[in-house]
């Protein structure tokens, strides 16, 4: 499929509320996107809404959805679970193996080399809730890298990290571009986005400017987010809906 996630005239719903409204582009096969916008600008329900976990209310959502990977904001993750950092990369298996079979040894491995490759061998056995935030973050990256999935979410994925953790998860997902698998990141660093993100799509509920990131990422683009976002009426329903 030339573009894996396609968007035509897409309203995400919470409730009659809208998170998303009338949104149409496409996320190209291979591209590093972006995502950017005010708090509660729709940008989370979007990144659920690709993975499957959102209806559309509206319009068309075409996704190659069988792999896909979704990294959620941390905030929204629970790791006071009694859980091992192994188990939780080995979870990234669940798409292909199944939540039911035993992992052969070549998953395994898969498994013991995503946590090296994110610098935490020897943490195998480590509860998850011992780790750090950073530390956290990386077991999750090791996952998506035993998912293995052409198409990758990743929900403010640098955030309440330290600088090196941040440089090195980066540099992963420079890597998962370089592989040509389609990456989506909801970021809020605008220096990063502007030299890493080849695309980006700002979001203020509706669209603001999707495209090339120095095309897109301009004051006047930012100030109409802003401007878009403070005026929104949170009470306001989807026009469609009836009243
Ligand atoms: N589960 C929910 N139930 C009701 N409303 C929700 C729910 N999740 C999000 N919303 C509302 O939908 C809107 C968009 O939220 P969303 O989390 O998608 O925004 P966001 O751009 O990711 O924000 P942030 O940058 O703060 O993470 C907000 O007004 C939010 O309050």
């Amino acid at each position: 499929m030339s573009a894996p996630v396609i968007l035509r005239d897409v309203t995400l719903l919470h409730g009659r509320r809208p998170a998303v409204h009338h949104l149409s582009g496409d996320f190209a096969a291979g591209s590093l996107t972006a995502v950017i916008g005010p708090n509660g600008a729709g940008k989370s329900t979007l990144l659920r809404a690709i993975a499957g976990l959102h209806p559309a209310q509206e319009g068309r959502l075409s996704v190659a959805r069988e792999r896909i990977a979704l990294l959620p904001q941390a905030a929204a993750t629970d790791r006071q679970f009694p859980i091992s950092c192994l188990e939780v990369v080995q979870l990234g298996h669940w798409g292909r193996a199944g939540a039911f079979r035993a992992l052969g040894p070549a998953e395994r491995r898969a498994a013991h080399d995503a946590l090296a490759a994110v610098g935490l061998e020897g943490f195998e056995r480590r509860p998850v809730g011992s780790l750090s935030v950073g530390q956290f973050q990386r077991v999750l990256f090791a996952r998506l890298l035993v998912q293995d999935a052409p198409v990758i979410l990743l929900d403010e994925p640098f955030n309440a990290v330290d600088a090196r953790t941040a440089a090195d998860l980066l540099a992963l997902v420079r890597r998962w571009h370089g592989e040509g698998r389609t990456v989506i990141a909801v970021l809020h660093d605008l220096d990063l986005v502007r030299a890493q993100f080849p695309r980006t799509l700002i979001l203020a509920r509706e669209p603001i400017a999707w495209g090339p990131t120095a095309e897109v990422l301009t004051a006047e683009n930012r100030l109409k987010a802003r401007m878009m976002s403070e005026a929104w009426d949170a009470d306001a329903e989807a026009c469609g809906l009836a009243a």
